[in-house]
């Protein structure tokens, strides 16, 4: 596949990590005005960088773009006279709708949202999918893109905003979550490696019961609370001090946060 990815910051940077690691491009094309931060990707086979938009462009087929929202308009104005059939256009902006980039690049052009997270890097990304009506015709191609970097849901566009709160930003939630576990564990007698070791596996281990269990949470947590025990002391605490209203109270105001802001000012 002959991909490029239209600013390449975080999160462009996390998808290129993903694509080169995985083996899943032809070519790969990485842009931004200033390539000082992406020195790293240079001399990898396959992987050019530059900061000419429609280069990029006209050399590849599959275009991913990763800028801020405020700049996507302007981009798709640069490029949209070098867009042919061949190409797929996917957008991880953040609240630019789809008929947005369809004002731009018109309704003819398959147009996809993705809602990837930086474990993209990793290979780890739950990613979320929609597309124009045109686009439905490429989305077993997106699919195919993001499942070799973790797994992916197409969904309808209106459940955009809610999957970058619970995919997106969820990874900046878990990695809280991670962290106060292991500034507990500290407190509890562990040193500062030790207890983030104990932390993060801790969590993967939980996430994997439930993805190979398939299993409700509490199910889980029932095999762990032994009645009087510790666990259920912890956990009834945790929740006496608010846990899981505040995590969900923190989740719909990062929801109202993006519903509120209009693109153009993004
Ligand atoms: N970060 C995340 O976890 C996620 C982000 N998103 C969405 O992805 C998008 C990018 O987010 P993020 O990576 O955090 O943002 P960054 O600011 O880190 O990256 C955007 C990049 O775009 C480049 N850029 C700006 N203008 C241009 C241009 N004209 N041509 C080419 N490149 C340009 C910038 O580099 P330079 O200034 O050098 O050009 C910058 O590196 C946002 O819309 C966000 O909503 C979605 C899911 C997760
Ligand atoms: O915080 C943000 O607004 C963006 C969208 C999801 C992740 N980063």
């Amino acid at each position: 596949m002959k991909i490029a990815i239209i600013g390449t910051g975080n999160l462009g940077c996390s998808i290129a990590k993903g694509l080169i690691t995985t083996n899943a491009i032809t070519s790969l094309y990485l842009t931004k005005r200033d390539l000082k931060s992406i020195q790293e990707f240079d001399g990898y086979k396959n992987v050019y960088l530059t900061s000419d938009n429609k280069e990029a462009v006209s050399k590849s087929d599959i275009i991913i773009f990763a800028v801020q929202p405020s700049h996507l308009e302007g981009i798709l104005e640069e490029i949209a006279s070098l867009l042919t059939e061949n190409h797929v256009l996917i957008s991880t902006i953040t609240g630019f709708s789809i008929e947005k980039i369809e004002s731009s690049v018109g309704k003819d052009q398959f147009v996809i949202r993705a809602m990837p997270n930086t474990a993209i890097a990793v290979g780890k990304s739950v990613t979320c999918l929609c597309s124009n009506q045109k686009g439905a015709e490429r989305i077993k191609i997106a699919e195919a893109i993001f499942n070799r970097l973790g797994t992916s849901m197409v969904i309808p566009e209106h459940l955009m905003q809610a999957a970058t709160v619970v995919c997106a930003s969820g990874i900046a939630f878990w990695m809280r979550l991670i962290r106060a576990t292991t500034q507990a564990a500290i407190q509890l007698g562990f040193d500062a490696k030790e207890a983030q070791e104990l932390a993060m596996h801790t969590c993967e281990g939980a996430a994997n019961l439930l993805i190979t269990n398939g299993n409700h949470p509490e199910q889980e947590i029932d095999k762990v609370t032994t009645p009087k025990g510790c666990t259920i002391e912890g956990l009834n605490e945790m929740e006496h001090k608010g846990l899981s209203s505040s995590l969900i109270h923190g989740m719909v105001a990062s929801f109202q946060k993006i519903n509120s802001i209009k693109t153009e000012q993004l």
